[in-house]
């Protein structure tokens, strides 16, 4: 969405457009609970005509007093009564109707946009707008549908009270419509004009509120807390707050001037315009053109449409500062969704992978010009294990998120028992693959849940999760209900390394035939890490086995061995044949090699051996 920039001129146009965001708001709220909406919308017109019978009934009341004919004072009594009992029952039903749809629109929105975002794909969680979209969409979504629903009904019903107050007036002297209806209608427009400002403002707000929130996050949250103190960033952190926020502060007292000066000079001229029409009032009551039940009516009917007409502009600047939140959720809700398996496309199932197939693969990802893979070829067939070595940002974890169809790619160049990856159904195709990614999600849930997740159909299968941990080397906690982490109550924190081995439990409790461990060994000791690796090689015998790492020492027990450079393969081979015909696999080895036995001496020096 395109917002002009702050101070340019805001056209009848701009307005149009934004007022359709009404009737799509109200079908998006109406399918909450088509009911109740119904029902509150009805009682909402039934509450904007409430004030204008008991209006009558009380003109009737006083005309009948002066009267003094019993039979009709006591049937206009009973007329106001009727009148007054009528609207509080109205406006009871009223409130119970609008409190449960409140809990109905938060429960129901939420669920709408969770289940939005299981249907996007990886790269819409990648683009900084989106985030920012899902950021404020699901902050807001508690309150702000229907804080947009109460604006829309509360101008219902003071649209109703102002023109059926108007109508007495009219019934009275025609003309005096001319006052009041073309005075709050020129104010409106401008209302209009300041509420496109307000939200154009706030919309240019956007990228630097998130700004703003974030780093609020880095001084609040525990995983960033430790380095904010330890690097004394407080101050540092906490001026590019202000300096963020000052500037907002000073946006809003100016707006805010603004608008109070607008108010200001509307309820001015308005009440001149009542004020001579309670004059002439008075001057016909006085002249005995009208009864004093009249009199009283008609001031009762001109201060009706001197508050409605004030909550009207009121509710069109609140809808306006709502639009930003309601055209945010429209957009997020109409993101293009993961098209898992094309239509075009013959889509085949897939039972067992028994050979992978990479040929010509090049990509690159939307948001970086960068090619990230460049012309990939590789062969890996069932019974092997690969490990996947090279530099920082040589595109390992890319090709790896290639195989499991985490992005789109048109050409077709991975093929899983020859087929291509376009062609089959994505989800069969990753019930086959297990995966430990680098950066694994440590759930804050049960151990059981944290090991389960690798194949949820068999949560409940102690023995079979026991052996998963029992091949991770997971032997710091034996019952599996145990709470993991600190966000809830008994949880048991884990070393960075003991997460690692449950989230290698989870991969290595599914039944897969492919098995891709990324980077397995980062958190781990190095008998941990011999062990993994080995239970690792062993486990996927009769499988596929790939593994990205940086230890060219735990490379070297893989099959094969893939050397990427700068997106390319630059070499394939045994350990041994690696170190003979490649010159970068074998600098590496070697500074490896000597890392490890600098090591090796100072070690033996500090023993004094
Ligand atoms: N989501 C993304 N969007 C844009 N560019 C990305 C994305 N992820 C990675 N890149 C870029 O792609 C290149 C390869 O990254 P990748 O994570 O595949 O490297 P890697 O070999 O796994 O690195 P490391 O050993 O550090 O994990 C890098 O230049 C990186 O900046």
């Amino acid at each position: 969405m395109n917002i002009k920039e702050y101070d340019d001129h805001v056209t009848i146009k701009d307005i149009v457009k934004s007022i359709r965001i009404v009737p799509k708001t109200l079908v998006l709220i109406k399918n909450v609970d088509k009911q109740s909406f119904f029902i509150i919308i009805f009682l909402s017109l039934l509450m904007g005509g409430a004030p204008i019978v008991t209006l009558l009934g009380s003109q009737n009341l006083l005309n009948a007093i002066g009267s003094q004919n019993i039979r009709i004072i006591i049937s206009a009594l009973i007329f106001y009564i009727s009148a007054v009992l009528l609207s509080e029952i109205i406006s009871s039903f009223m409130e119970y109707y609008q409190n449960k749809f409140q809990t109905l629109i938060n429960y129901k929105l939420n669920l709408q946009i969770m289940d939005k975002c299981t249907k996007l794909s990886l790269r819409h969680f990648e683009d900084a707008e989106v985030y920012d979209m899902l950021q404020r969409v699901q902050n807001e979504t508690p309150y702000k549908p229907f804080e947009v629903f109460l604006s829309i009904l509360g101008a219902i019903s003071a649209i109703v009270t102002f023109f059926s107050s108007m109508m007495i007036l009219i019934h009275w002297k025609p003309w005096v419509l001319i006052i009041l209806i073309f005075i709050p209608l020129v104010f409106s427009f401008y209302f209009f004009k300041i509420g496109q400002r307000e939200f154009n403002v706030s919309w240019l707000r956007a990228p630097e509120k998130r700004k703003s929130w974030y780093l609020s996050y880095l001084m609040t949250r525990d995983n960033t807390f430790k380095e904010v103190k330890i690097y004394n960033l407080a101050g540092y952190i906490l001026n590019k707050f202000k300096e963020i926020n000052k500037k907002f502060v000073g946006q809003d007292i100016h707006l805010f001037k603004r608008r109070t000066v607008f108010t200001f000079i509307f309820e001015l001229v308005e009440q001149i315009c009542i004020n001579t029409v309670l004059v002439i009032i008075i001057i016909s009551a006085l002249a005995g053109e009208i009864l004093i039940g009249h009199v009283v009516g008609l001031i009762q009917a001109l201060n009706l449409i001197s508050s409605n007409s004030k909550k009207i502009l009121n509710i069109i600047h609140s809808l306006y500062k709502n639009n930003l939140y309601i055209n945010q959720l429209f957009e997020f809700l109409g993101l293009d969704e993961e098209v898992l398996d094309k239509e075009d496309r013959f889509v085949s199932g897939i039972d067992k992978i028994e050979s992978i197939k990479i040929r010509n693969l090049t990509f690159r990802y939307p948001t970086n010009p960068k090619v990230v893979l460049k012309n990939i070829n590789l062969d890996i067939n069932k019974g092997e294990r690969i490990a996947i070595v090279g530099a920082n940002g040589s595109g390992k974890s890319t090709l790896i998120k290639l195989l499991l169809k985490l992005y789109e790619h048109d050409e077709d160049s991975i093929f899983y028992n020859g087929v291509s990856i376009n062609d089959l159904d994505t989800e069969q195709l990753r019930k086959n693959i297990a995966v430990l990614f680098q950066d694994f999600v440590k759930y804050e849930l049960k151990l059981r849940e944290n090991v389960g997740f690798g194949d949820i159909t068999r949560i409940d299968r102690d023995g079979e999760l026991k052996q998963a941990m029992e091949r991770a080397r997971v032997n710091f906690i034996e019952d599996l209900d145990t709470q993991l982490g600190l966000w809830f109550v008994d949880g048991v924190q884990l070393s960075g390394g003991q997460w690692q081995k449950v989230a290698i439990a989870r991969a290595l409790f599914r039944d897969a035939s492919v098995y891709i461990l990324d980077e397995p060994s980062s958190a781990l000791d190095p008998i941990s890490e011999k062990e993994v690796i080995d239970m690792f090689i062993n486990m996927t015998k009769d499988k596929i086995g790939i593994f990205i790492s940086h230890r060219l020492s735990t490379a070297k027990l893989a099959d094969k061995v893939v050397v990427m450079n700068d997106g390319e393969i630059v070499g394939i081979g045994t350990h041994w044949e690696l170190l003979a015909t490649n010159e970068l696999y074998r600098r590496m080895y070697e500074l490896e090699a000597l890392k490890n036995e600098e090591e090796y001496e100072r070690l033996n020096e500090s023993a004094g051996l």
